[in-house]
């Protein structure tokens, strides 16, 4: 029975890779193409989320600053989700909505990209991010699921939105961390050429 429930698991986070291969080959490309461009015009990738989606965010930033499978020029990315003293300073003295927003708006440049991340695309601290990203001048890579919800309203045309096609966060999240990779890959690919 719990071998069964976990051979499962891995069957629909299988299936559920190769429905998403179809639905987010093209967001991904674009999502890309807007990070090379931010990184070699002298910009910076700026990653938030919660929970899960936080440890994403850390995990992308490191594969940007240090390295993802090759070697190549550091990368300019910070997660937002690290600094506890700023983290608890805005939550205690504004809001836990706050929490990213402000970080985005202290060192948020025009050209910059936020990469934004929630499961249900409903948590507000990242909806308010999104918002100051875009007083900012920057373009808006979105990872959502469950249709994007409130975070699909808060784009603009000209941010690229990774939708996974799925209900669960779990499920998810797994395709978040390949999308990173892909990004992380791609990025590396177009810097240094496809590996032979
Ligand atoms: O990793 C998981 C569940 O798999 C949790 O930590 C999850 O990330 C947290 O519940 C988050 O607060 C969910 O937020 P979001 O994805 O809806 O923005
Ligand atoms: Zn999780």
């Amino acid at each position: 029975m719990l071998e069964q429930r976990i051979q499962q698991q891995f069957i629909d986070s299988a299936d559920l890779k190769y429905q998403a291969a179809q639905t987010l080959t093209k967001p991904i490309s674009a999502a890309i193409q807007a990070m090379l461009a931010c990184v070699t015009s002298g910009g910076k990738v700026l990653a938030c989320g919660n929970g899960g989606s936080a440890a994403d965010a850390q995990h992308f930033s490191a594969e940007f600053v240090g390295r993802f499978e090759r070697e190549r020029p550091e990368l300019a990315a910070i997660s937002l989700t690290t600094d506890t003293s700023i983290l608890t300073a805005i939550a205690n003295d504004y809001h836990f909505d706050q929490i990213f927003a402000k970080q985005v708006r202290a060192l948020g440049q025009p050209g910059d990209v936020l990469l934004a991340m929630s499961t249900s695309g409903n948590s507000a601290n990242v909806l308010t991010a999104i918002e100051a990203a875009h007083e900012r001048e920057m373009t808006v890579v979105a990872l959502t699921g469950r249709g994007g919800g409130r975070m699909a309203q808060a784009l603009r045309e000209t941010d690229v939105h990774i939708c996974v096609p799925h209900e669960r966060t779990a499920r998810i999240q797994e395709v978040h961390l390949l999308t990173l990779h892909c990004i992380c890959d791609g990025v590396d690919a177009q810097l240094l050429g496809d590996q032979e």
